[in-house]
């Protein structure tokens, strides 16, 4: 293999036949002369029995794994697991744990599995917790972490370190890790956190500090890209029938009864769309990627009015991000961490239901609206996330053990990686409705494209006017989505001649973009 081209985020290596690693960065890239230790994983009674335990250092796993004979080899990563050789000495190891950004469940499993990994795989005795996230490097105390004030965490949801937003100060934070003599830094969260996590890496490398970064992305959305799925993830799936099983019990309990379920998803529509081919009983998911529109032909309305005549109910889940340019106008705000801060498109579209079915020759109607969005976050991980999790924080903990830093340990295609930090935060993981995920679930609920609105409604919810080639389309928000084919082409949904069409956009082509 070749190495050329090295920054302080990835480093590119290329091989034969087009395959090219991103690989992590190592804390030997700026330490010259490590000393290196034998991993006691070797003498572990519970290891030793495996035949070949550790990881070999060439091992990496392809990122796309659908490929055609002419195909290049494309884009891995360095594949996760316990290496021969450590650049830390156990008894030497001062660890701390953060957790940041919105609840989710797994949180405690991860704090668990990184306080018990580094104790009974590596012998590493000095854990600390930080409290309430970033800020609380440089404004509370901290919580020594054992595997006995940790071992039954995993049970309860939320986190026992306490989380925030906003508050980033990178350099009082690696101040602080220098203060504390912290040499690895473990940080829990989602694309905000993991630039955070980039940019203390980025610190420490630039004071040329022994200290290892490792994330674990976290975000209920999944909406982290590269990765298979983020944890809690199908927890918050799980436990979103439970509201959608009882939207459709008082949907199904009275004449023209109608079940709202509002459910997360700031930018993306995964927990919506899963939780909604999941059910089966939903007639309609409206997701933030997918604009809809509720009057005249092809509209909400008229589909409600439709599925209330045939089936005498129905419940629709709708994502948090949805809609929200049809939501009554407003100023943006933003939350401490800078996200957007959404109106409840939930509450409004139930008033806006109830009041369009009670005008005189509409339907009697009974709409019943359920969010439960919080109590979906703030369960504990179920049985798959918490093996899941566990895994998530022993790679990390391998990881940083064997000294690479910057990274985030994650799932490629069912092996566990690292994954350079500037790749997971480089864009967000969204639905993508011209994928065959979203046309599976549209072909469950039989709900309508919104593609076709009627004149003049949808003007006001144009977001850019671009320029493909000769023509001018106005594009609609959220739309330009991140898929890229091979060819570099991104999906967009254009308004053009009144209606919404599908346009295949080359990345490169000229996009001028105009509010
Ligand atoms: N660009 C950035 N640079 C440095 N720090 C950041 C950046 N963006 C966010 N952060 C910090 O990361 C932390 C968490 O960010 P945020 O609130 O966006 O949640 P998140 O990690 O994206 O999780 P989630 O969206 O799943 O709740 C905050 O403390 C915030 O200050
Ligand atoms: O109310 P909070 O804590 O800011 O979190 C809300 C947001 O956090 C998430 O759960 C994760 O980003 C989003 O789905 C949601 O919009
Ligand atoms: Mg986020």
């Amino acid at each position: 293999m070749a190495s050329n081209g090295v920054d302080w985020q990835m480093k590119l290596v290329e091989g034969a036949a087009g395959y090219v690693l991103e690989d992590v960065p190592h804390l030997s890239d700026y330490i010259h002369d490590l000393h290196t230790y034998p991993n006691p994983l070797q003498s572990n009674p519970a290891y030793s029995v495996v035949r070949q335990y550790f990881v070999d250092e060439d091992d990496t796993v392809q990122e796309k794994i659908v490929v055609h004979k002419d195909s290049p080899r494309g884009t891995h990563f360095r594949r996760a697991g316990p290496r021969q050789k450590m650049y830390f000495k156990p008894a030497d190891v001062r660890a701390c744990i953060v957790t940041c950004g919105g609840l989710c469940p797994g949180l405690n499993t991860v704090i668990r599995e990184i306080v018990c990994g580094l104790h009974f795989m590596y012998g590493v005795t000095e854990v600390i917790g930080v409290d309430c996230g970033f800020r609380g490097f440089y404004s509370r105390n901290t919580v020594s972490l054992t595997p006995k004030s940790v071992s039954d965490i995993h049970k309860r949801g939320g986190t026992i370190l306490g989380t925030s937003r906003g508050g980033h100060d990178t350099s009082k934070i690696v101040d602080n890790i220098q203060d504390r003599e912290i040499n690895q830094v473990y940080i829990i969260g989602g694309d905000g956190t993991q630039k955070g996590a980039s940019a203390i890496y980025k610190e420490i490398r630039l004071r040329g500090l022994k200290v290892a970064v490792a994330g674990i992305p976290k975000t209920i959305d999944n909406d982290i890209p590269v990765i298979d799925k983020s944890f809690g993830f199908d927890t918050a799936v799980e436990e979103a029938q439970r509201a959608i099983n009882a939207a459709h019990v008082e949907a199904t309990s009275v004449e023209n009864g109608i079940g709202l379920v509002k459910l997360m998803g700031r930018y993306s529509g995964f927990i919506a769309m899963y939780a909604t081919l999941a059910s089966r009983d939903v007639d309609c998911c409206l997701i933030p990627e997918s604009p809809f529109y509720l009057e005249g032909k092809g509209g909400l309305y008229e589909f409600i009015a439709k599925r209330l005549r045939e089936n005498g109910h129905m419940v629709i889940v709708i994502a948090e991000g949805a809609g929200q340019d049809l939501v009554a106008e407003s100023t943006e705000q933003l939350d401490a961490s800078g996200n957007k801060l959404l109106k409840d498109v939930g509450l409004w579209m139930s008033l806006k239901i109830k009041e369009h079915f009670a005008k005189p020759r509409e339907m009697d109607i009974t709409l019943k609206y359920i969010d439960p969005t919080y109590m979906i976050r703030a369960i504990p991980a179920n049985a798959s996330d918490n093996v899941y999790s566990t895994l998530l924080a022993q790679s990390a903990v391998h990881g940083a053990m064997a000294g690479y830093t910057g990274f985030v340990s994650g799932l490629v295609n069912g092996r566990h990686t690292y994954i350079p930090l500037n790749r997971i935060t480089e864009r967000q993981n969204k639905v993508v409705i011209t994928d065959r995920m979203w046309a599976r679930m549209l072909s469950s609920t039989n709900q309508p494209s919104f593609m076709n609105p009627p004149k003049g409604t949808s003007e006001k919810h144009i977001r850019w006017r671009i320029s493909i080639g000769n023509n001018v389309f106005k594009v609609l928000p959220l739309l330009m989505n991140d898929s890229r084919n091979c060819a570099g082409l991104c999906s967009v949904v254009v308004w053009a001649n009144g209606s919404m069409k599908f346009r295949q956009v080359r990345k490169q082509s000229p996009v001028n973009e105009s509010l």
